[in-house]
């Protein structure tokens, strides 16, 4: 019984490894050399794995580099979904861009990274608590609106966002 589930689940990984590696070959991504990337470091970490801001060959370009704790069954059809999603909601500008993927060679695996535009002003709950007494209700307003907008746009999409706590911070502090 229990090998039965192996078995499966190495099916399953490698369908969704093939769907990014065909995704690749027909280039409806950028693919990014790993080893070109330089100065990287760990800026934070998800409920799947670390993220880190990187410089691109020798540009002054930043980007936020998202790694996978592991390649199993979940992760890749996590990638995947991300990727999907990303593609759909790629055009609006209140949302960050995922410009492609990397992949990080070893010995006994390989593991995809995803390659994001870098947010250089930090998450909006730090910014909040830095800032939030010296917004006006014109700026609260304005961030309302974005956020709204962003949301919207991935409704529209037929996404559910599922995390959005920090809306009711904008007004709640
Ligand atoms: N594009 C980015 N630019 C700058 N920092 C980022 C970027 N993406 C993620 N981070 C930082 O890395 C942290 C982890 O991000 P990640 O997207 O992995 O997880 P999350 O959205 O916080 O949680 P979950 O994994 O549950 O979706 C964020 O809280 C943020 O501080």
């Amino acid at each position: 019984m229990s090998d039965n589930i192996k078995t499966q689940d190495v099916e399953y990984t490698n369908e969704w490894v093939k769907w990014i590696e065909e995704a690749v070959d027909r280039e409806y991504f950028k693919f990014y050399e790993y080893n070109q990337f330089n100065n990287i470091q760990h800026i934070g970490t998800g409920g799947f794995g670390k993220v880190y801001r990187a410089n691109w060959k020798n540009s002054e370009k930043q980007f936020a580099l998202k790694s996978f704790f592991s390649l199993d069954n979940i992760t890749v059809k996590e990638i995947v979904r991300e990727l999907k999603i990303q593609r759909e909601v790629d055009f609006h500008d209140n949302i960050i861009r995922c410009y492609g993927i990397t992949k990080l060679e070893s010995d006994n695996h390989n593991n995809y990274w995803l390659v994001m535009e870098y947010a250089n002003g930090g998450s909006l709950r730090s910014y909040l608590n830095k800032n939030f007494n010296n917004l006006s209700w014109d700026d609260k307003y304005n961030m309302a609106y974005q956020l709204s907008c962003a949301v919207s746009c991935l409704h529209n999409e037929g996404i559910v966002h599922r995390d959005l706590v920090i809306y009711l911070t904008l007004f709640n502090y």
